[in-house]
């Protein structure tokens, strides 16, 4: 695997909407957000590079999930803002958010009777006019979509039907039939198998490296090391430590998050962290 340069570290000064001084990417602000009364993300601000891949880290229950349904617009922040590119997120409509940012979530499934094209092609949506039929270069973008997420061959199956690695293929087709400029993933490689996990962390290094700001939850830290350029560690819904993988994925940090000293080691082949527990 090609080794990437390392993102810059977090910025630290308040980022001006539409202004060519806007940080590139993802910046995330104070975003707040509770439940039963409970604070679950707690005031977080982090930032994810474009051209990187940026890893969401954090153990059961420290918020990943709840900060990217914030982030994707899912769910309505309290307080805060998640700004791409000098817009924000947080007030765009959801058509023109959905022209920036496309979400894979977690274990999603499917309600109705679908076709894993049909859904690919609701992908598209964001770009079409309300009435129009898809174009020549909307089913080029679902063709592309299918073959980059290795769903080609499960276009006329119903996605209920699916085993849950197919099913998530065919959400990550969907979601890259968008043309997101920023992709966030919630657990995508849950349900693959190790060929397949492989095949779709190869996939968002591709699209960073072509200039997609990905924003990933893992739960594996050896994956992790390996895929992510930066990381963003959370504990209790708050921002324990956010920086390139090498400075941030070291033993103190692991062992005062997961309880688990790691040994971490230098991979002979690509140079990246080697991550064992
Ligand atoms: N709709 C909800 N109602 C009640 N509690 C919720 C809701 N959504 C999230 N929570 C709680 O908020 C906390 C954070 O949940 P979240 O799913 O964001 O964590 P996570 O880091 O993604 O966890 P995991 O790694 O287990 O997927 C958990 O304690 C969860 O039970």
């Amino acid at each position: 695997m090609r080794r990437r340069s390392a993102p810059e570290r977090v910025a630290t000064t308040t980022p001006r909407a539409t202004t060519s001084t806007a940080p590139r990417g993802l910046v995330a602000r104070d975003l707040a957000w509770s439940v039963a009364g409970r604070r679950v993300v707690d005031g977080v601000s982090f930032r994810a590079p474009s051209g990187a891949v940026t890893g969401l880290l954090g153990p059961n229950g420290s918020g990943k999930s709840s900060l990217l349904r914030l982030v994707a617009g899912a769910t309505r922040a309290e307080a805060g803002s998640a700004s791409f590119d000098g817009a924000d997120l947080t007030t765009l409509g959801r058509r023109e958010r959905a022209r920036i940012a496309a979400f894979v979530e977690q274990d999603a499934s499917a309600d109705r009777s679908l076709t894993v094209a049909d859904a690919t092609e609701l992908g598209r949506l964001p770009h079409r006019g309300w009435f129009s039929p898809p174009s020549t270069s909307d089913r080029v973008a679902v063709r592309t979509a299918l073959a980059r997420a290795g769903a080609t061959e499960l276009a006329d199956r119903d996605l209920a039907t699916l085993s849950g690695g197919e099913r998530q293929r065919a959400h990550v087709a969907r979601a890259l039939a968008q043309e997101p400029r920023l992709l966030l993933l919630d657990e995508p490689t849950n349900h693959l198998d190790v060929a397949a996990q492989r095949e779709l962390l190869t996939l968002l290094a591709g699209l960073a490296a072509d200039g997609t700001t990905v924003l990933t939850a893992l739960h594996d830290l050896t994956l992790a090391a390996a895929w992510c350029d930066h990381v963003v560690v959370l504990d209790h819904g708050r921002v324990l430590a956010e920086g390139p993988v090498e400075d941030v994925l070291v033993p103190d940090v692991v062992e005062a998050v997961w309880g688990v000293r790691p040994d971490i080691l230098t991979h002979p082949r690509t140079g990246r962290p080697l991550l064992v527990l």
